[in-house]
């Protein structure tokens, strides 16, 4: 059937249900049939929702009930200056995935947000570049087993910890890329959870840690006592603000970095080395502190939020993704004058270039512009240039905002650009 307004009908009659418009016909009527079945339901008028420009089909896998798309303004900052070929701060260490300079897309609704970053990266641009490096990857899955008490649970624990190879060729039975890195065993009471750790290269890797996962739990309840309760027991930890993820890390751990010269700062920041420092340290540490915040930071879940939208990352994982502890040094040099360090450490970036919104037309194109679109070669190497890039992005956001907090410029800034 073909035809909107009959399919429509039929929803508003009963005689379909409004997830079943697809077994019916192809993916774009549905959304049509959806829309207009809403727009009379709720009196409204959504053309501008349904003025979308890729085949509907492209997003079956991403999206159930589709009725159009929702448009968020895409800018773009940059070029992102990092070095991932040679150190700027230290000689002989091991290079990062990202090198030379890269424009990334940035999608958001905030004024002032892209101007504050590409603020940023032109001053990192000017400082000679940041570096950035991943210093640990694994996606986490952790599901969680009910076993009768302390003796069945350390009974399990032995076992997880002597059989790591049948873990691992169960596991990675399902998956031609990911590969199983450790697992951790929790104890608490008749509870055992398992930390699953994979290198899921190019993809974020959450569908393929938990195929991968659900195979090996299959042993586990056949060689041990555990019973399995539920494939993932939050001590992964998806989607919820979790010490566990600051510490120990979830997908990409990255840290960037920049040394930018005293008279840069006061040129292109207007303000001093010393007066960031101060405004990090009591800001971003001792406020952060007092909060009793998980991240230490002024605003990286902005840059990771708004490259997350524009790349086709999963935006729920903003959560933990933004978990970033930002640091603020002065260095003094021999003629007295003062440069500044700067830092991000992100513990746990969640992001892939294959796979879930990747593969989406706009976000693909996204994923073009910084040369990161699919598998990398060697595979995992675009994910963690994307990683790099946007920690470098992150550090630049931070670097202009704590620049404007310093100079008592943020709601002048947000009167000019953000209303
Ligand atoms: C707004 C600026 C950059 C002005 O800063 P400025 O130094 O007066 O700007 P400028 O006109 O001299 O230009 C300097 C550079 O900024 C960039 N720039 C400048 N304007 C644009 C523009 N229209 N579009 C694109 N880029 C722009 C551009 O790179 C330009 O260099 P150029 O290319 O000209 O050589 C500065 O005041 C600033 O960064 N303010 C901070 C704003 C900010 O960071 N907002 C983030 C959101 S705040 C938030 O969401 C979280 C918060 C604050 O609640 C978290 C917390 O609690 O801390
Ligand atoms: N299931 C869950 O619990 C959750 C799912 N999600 C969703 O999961 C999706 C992301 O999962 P993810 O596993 O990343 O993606 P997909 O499920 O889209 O799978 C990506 C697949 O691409 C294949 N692939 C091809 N080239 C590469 C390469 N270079 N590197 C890595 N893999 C490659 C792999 O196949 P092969 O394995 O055969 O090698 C991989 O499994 C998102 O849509 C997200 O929203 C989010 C949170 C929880």
């Amino acid at each position: 059937m073909t035809d909107p307004e009959e399919l429509a009908e039929q929803v508003r009659e009963g005689d379909l249900r409004i997830h079943e418009l697809e077994d019916h016909t192809d993916s774009d009527t549905a959304a049509e049939a959806r829309r207009l079945f809403v727009e009379r339901e709720t009196g409204t008028d959504l053309e501008t929702i349904g003025d979308y420009s890729f085949p509907a089909e492209a997003a079956d896998p991403n999206i159930e009930n589709m009725i159009g798309a929702a448009q968020i303004p895409m800018g773009v900052v940059g070029p992102v200056a990092v070095n991932g070929a040679e150190s700027s701060l230290s000689s002989g260490t091991d290079g990062g995935a990202a090198n030379g300079e890269h424009y990334l897309p940035l999608a958001t609704t905030e004024g002032a947000l892209l101007a504050s970053v590409n603020r940023g990266l032109g001053v990192i641009r000017s400082a000679g570049g940041a570096d950035a490096r991943i210093t640990k990857n694994g996606m986490t899955r952790a599901p969680v087993f009910r076993v009768a008490g302390v003796a069945e649970a350390a009974e399990t624990v032995e076992w997880v910890n002597e059989n790591g190879d049948a873990l691992a060729e169960a596991a990675e039975s399902t998956t031609s890329h990911g590969e199983l890195i450790d697992v951790e065993p929790y104890v608490v009471g008749d509870s055992v959870y398992l930390r699953f750790a994979y290198d899921t290269k190019d993809a974020m890797g959450m569908n393929m840690a938990t195929i991968a996962t659900g195979e090996a739990c299959e042993i586990v309840e056949r060689e041990t006592p555990a019973s399995l309760v539920a494939l993932s027991g939050n001590l992964c930890s998806d989607k919820k603000p979790a010490a566990i993820n600051a510490v120990e890390g979830r997908g990409r751990s990255v840290t960037a970095d920049v040394l930018i010269p005293g008279e840069l700062v006061e040129e292109r920041l207007h303000t001093t080395a010393d007066a960031i420092v101060e405004a990090n340290t009591r800001k971003n540490l001792t406020g952060s502190a007092k909060a009793g915040s998980l991240g230490f930071n002024a605003h990286a879940a902005n840059v990771v939020a708004a490259a997350f939208l524009a790349t086709g990352q999963d935006e729920a994982q903003v959560v933990e993704a933004a978990n970033t502890i930002t640091t603020m040094d002065a260095r003094e040099r021999e003629d007295g004058t003062t440069d500044l360090y700067a830092s991000v450490s992100l513990a746990s970036l969640e992001v892939g270039t294959v796979g879930g919104g990747t593969k989406l037309p706009t976000q693909s194109e996204a994923l073009e512009v910084l040369g990161l679109r699919g598998g990398g070669d060697p595979a995992g190497s675009n994910a963690d240039a994307l990683a790099e890039i946007i920690a470098v992005g992150a550090l630049a956001g931070e670097l202009s905002l704590l620049a404007a907090l310093a100079s008592r410029h943020l709601a002048s800034a947000h009167e000019d650009l953000g209303r």
